[in-house]
């Protein structure tokens, strides 16, 4: 297959091939680069694989910064930009079931394909836009499938990681996993519990956010991978995992706070087991915050009245958006909308009477009593049994502090 047509990012780098070339090396596109070429798809980084060993390639380059020499990549600086160049290598020797023990730098493009995980991602683009497929990645891509290079069993004893990867693909590709790859996925399973949790959240969030997200979590259910992924143990059921794949299946992808919500959120966890398995997948602070505000909300939809929907306003796209995935009634998620738009008060700070007013105006101390009745405004506001005018406010709080003392 020869690509008449290749994307700017790659046009651009053409001219690092051609010079490695014309030194008398090989040198190719490799990689997600050239699957999502192939597929039409944006490309996210382009990798470039060379039979030149990394001195080699610092010769033939003024520019050039060492990113990772002692796997073989050397970054090449051209107009600007950095392209990292690896020599062709074989990934023979595999001890903690992720990182290879010994990188070996061989010369032939064929050995550095061959310790590639899936055919759809061992191909090689040449110069002049030919496509290098020695395993049949492109009938797998017409037959839309997943499949490991040479034997699954090895390719995934060298890196339990892959199995994530091949349900990442089969979700993000909307493809099938081939009979001997899943196989080896069910049989190997285990291994995953050796992955370090960053990595498995990393294939995981991008696994849900796929178009086929609810099949691959399907498959990943049915091929017994659920004790083996980050979180604690038994709390996840099979299905809770499952209502949350059909309620994916065929969705658009969505962002990773949805996800996470849909996932962890809505199970029903109390707040610290919810915070506790929210930790264990190593999540990022903002994705916590949102899955912790909004979870109790996903899983009691009655109690989303209108102070819930004012002290969780910041997150009330995520929840609105999580709601209509879950399938829950139209006119929930349109109160709330409605609800959203008519608060006249977005945090505190929008009260029409500050605590400076309060103090100036001799209606409160500064210390703890200033806080309580910057609370009951905001409540009386919210709730809408008081308009959000400093004379307003000024008469309820002196109405209180009357009734008071
Ligand atoms: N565990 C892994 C990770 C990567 N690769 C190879 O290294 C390439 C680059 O890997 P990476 O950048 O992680 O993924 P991409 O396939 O490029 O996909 P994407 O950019 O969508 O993440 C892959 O295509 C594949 O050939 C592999 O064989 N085994």
């Amino acid at each position: 297959m020869k690509l008449e047509l290749l994307p700017s990012e790659l046009t651009a780098a053409k001219p690092i091939l051609k010079q490695i070339n014309r030194a008398g090396f090989q040198a190719y596109f490799v990689g997600g680069c050239v699957r999502d070429i192939i597929l039409g798809k944006p490309i996210h980084d382009v990798d470039i694989a060379s039979s030149a060993y990394p001195e080699e390639i610092k010769k033939i380059f003024k520019k050039t910064v060492d990113t990772g020499i002692q796997h073989g990549t050397v970054m090449v600086l051209d107009h600007g930009e950095g392209y990292e160049i690896t020599t062709f290598r074989t990934e023979s020797t595999y001890t903690d079931f992720r990182r290879p023990d010994q990188v070996a730098f061989v010369r032939s493009l064929s050995e550095d394909l061959k310790r590639r995980d899936f055919t759809i991602n061992a191909f090689a683009l040449d110069e002049d836009g030919q496509v290098i497929d020695y395993f049949d990645g492109l009938t797998d891509l017409a037959n839309r499938q997943i499949r490991a290079v040479g034997l699954a069993k090895e390719r995934f004893t060298e890196d339990a990681l892959r199995m994530m990867r091949a349900l990442r693909f089969a979700a993000q590709l909307d493809f099938q996993i081939e009979d001997q790859t899943l196989a080896a996925l069910v049989e190997l399973g285990p291994n995953l519990a050796k992955i370090a949790v960053e990595r498995i959240r990393v294939e995981f969030e991008k696994m849900l956010q796929g178009l086929a997200a609810g099949s691959a979590l399907k498959i990943l259910v049915e091929a017994g991978l659920l004790p083996y992924l980050p979180g604690e143990t038994g709390l996840m059921t099979e299905a809770d995992v499952l209502r949350v794949a059909n309620q994916l299946e065929r969705k658009q992808p969505q962002s990773e706070q949805v996800v996470w919500a849909l996932y962890l959120g809505q199970q029903g966890f109390d707040g610290p087991t919810l915070q506790s398995q929210l930790r264990q997948w190593k999540l990022s602070k903002e994705v916590m915050q949102t899955v912790l505000a909004v979870g109790p909300l996903l899983a009691n939809v009655n109690q989303i009245d209108r102070w819930a929907i004012y002290e969780h306003n910041a997150y009330v796209r995520t929840l609105l958006e999580t709601l209509t995935i879950m399938g829950v009634d139209q006119s929930v998620t349109e109160r709330i909308q409605k609800t959203y738009d008519s608060l006249p008060i977005y945090s505190m700070k929008d009260l029409a009477l500050s605590g400076g007013d309060l103090i100036a105006a001799g209606l409160a101390q500064p210390g703890p009593d200033l806080g309580v009745v910057l609370k009951k405004m905001e409540q009386a506001v919210v709730l809408g049994q008081v308009d959000n005018t400093k004379e307003a406010l000024t008469t309820l709080v002196e109405e209180q502090t009357y009734g008071n003392s």
